[in-house]
């Protein structure tokens, strides 16, 4: 299309003009633009993804800051489009920013927000909720209750995976692989073996405690363990769940070599990025190991599936909403208006992007910063001191 032709406008004379993408959930995102004098538009256009072409369009001659959307493709042409309209400031409402090419954005001097924090609770449990649904057959159940096809208790109707006592392998012990594990640990009384290029300190603390707290008990004692290579965690783990970056050193990290030495009844999550599974060697390992299984949150081709994976028993797949709480995307969109925001209005970075609650205090304004800034160190940009 040529130019938006939907776009939805609130406080037409504020000063500054920021433009989202996509309508996000709340209001509090756009009220807090529009108290510090800003001319908040909003696409409303019925696309899913917007082209580079759509989103130039609606950069127009005058633009201070946009927030946008990790399935779109932010790179050199539309931040030289942002930095022309005299853009100083873009957020993705997302903590990955894969679709974003923060050299480019640094070369224009466009600050990259992303919004850490807020989703990983959510987002973790999306994981544990996939992985039990996997382990305990629960999508085939009831796929076959629906169908009318349930005619009584019998003792191998959908048996599935015990977790309690077995291992949950975390590759990319983050703040969502960490809280994941944590839900793993405590909640299945499973033994854990992490695989991360860091050491995750407080999530051997947690577990160390909590076994001491069952042994106390009298009961069995959780274990952990970092493993020195990946390899390590497919081989031991019952359950394994993705949880890293996507870089070139996390493409295809599961592949066909890796899926071979996994565990014939293991389960596999992704709620990271798709390409970090080759998707068409899953397909093709799911085909031969029925008891192997999957809970995809998303994929290789977004939105699309590799051929043959809609098809299979063994798979659990959900369009990529991991992070889709009430709570959580509301927050996500008050904290990339908010790294926008803070950008337009020359305030410093906020100092620990992981602690982002001061930002979503209904109750209060939010502190004179912007919450999270990627490239703010390689534009000099000076940090908070609140
Ligand atoms: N499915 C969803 O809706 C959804 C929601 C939130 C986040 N995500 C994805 O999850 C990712 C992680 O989010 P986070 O907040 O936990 O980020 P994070 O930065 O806290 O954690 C990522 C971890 O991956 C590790 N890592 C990087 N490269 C690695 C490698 N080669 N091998 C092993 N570990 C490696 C890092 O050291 C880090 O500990 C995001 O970047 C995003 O892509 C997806
Ligand atoms: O990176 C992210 O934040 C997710 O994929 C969407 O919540």
């Amino acid at each position: 299309m040529a130019k938006p032709v939907s776009i939805e406008v609130w406080n037409p004379h504020g000063k500054y003009r920021v433009v989202s993408t996509k309508p996000m959930p709340g209001t509090r995102w756009i009220n807090l633009l529009i108290e510090q004098d800003c001319r908040v538009e909003i696409c409303t256009q019925k696309k899913t993804i917007l082209s580079v072409e759509d989103i130039i369009a609606l950069i127009g001659d005058k633009c201070d800051g946009v927030i946008g959307q990790l399935t779109e493709d932010w790179g050199e042409t539309l931040f030289s489009a942002l930095s022309r309209a005299g853009g100083k400031a873009f957020s993705n409402m997302a903590v990955g920013y894969n679709n974003v090419d923060v050299n480019a954005a640094t070369k224009y001097g466009v600050a990259v927000g992303n919004t850490p924090g807020v989703l990983t609770e959510t987002t973790a449990e999306l994981a544990a909720s996939l992985s039990v649904s996997a382990a305990r057959r629960i999508v085939e159940a009831d796929e076959f209750m629906r169908a009318g096809l349930y005619d009584g208790w019998l003792p191998n109707l959908f048996v599935g995976n015990l977790l309690k006592g077995q291992t949950v392998g975390v590759i990319g012990a983050g703040r969502i692989g960490s809280a994941y594990a944590r839900m793993m640990v405590e909640g299945f009384k499973m033994n854990l073996i992490y695989y991360d290029l860091y050491q995750a300190t407080r999530l051997e603390k947690f577990v160390t405690a909590y076994a001491e707290f069952l042994k106390a008990n009298g009961e069995q004692p959780v274990t952990w363990k970092r493993a020195a290579s990946m390899e390590e965690v497919l081989r031991e783990a019952d359950v394994i769940s993705l949880h890293p970056i996507l870089d070139k050193t996390t493409y295809h990290l599961v592949n066909k070599e890796r899926l071979a030495i996994m565990k014939k009844e293991a389960v596999l999550v992704n709620c990271s990025r798709g390409p970090v599974i080759d998707e068409v060697a899953l397909v093709e390992h799911l085909k031969q190991n029925p008891m192997f299984r999957v809970g995809l949150d998303v994929f290789e081709d977004e939105p699309y599936m590799k051929p043959g994976l809609a098809d299979l028993k063994n798979a659990i797949v959900v369009p990529h909403i991991a992070s889709a709480s009430k709570w959580t995307r509301e927050g996500m969109a008050t904290l990339a208006a908010l790294n926008v925001l803070g950008k337009i209005k020359g305030y410093p970075i906020w100092s620990d992007p992981n602690q982002v609650e001061p930002f979503l205090n209904k109750n209060a304004p939010p502190p004179a910063a912007s919450p999270s800034i990627v490239n703010a160190k390689a534009l000099g940009l000076p940090v908070s001191r609140l």
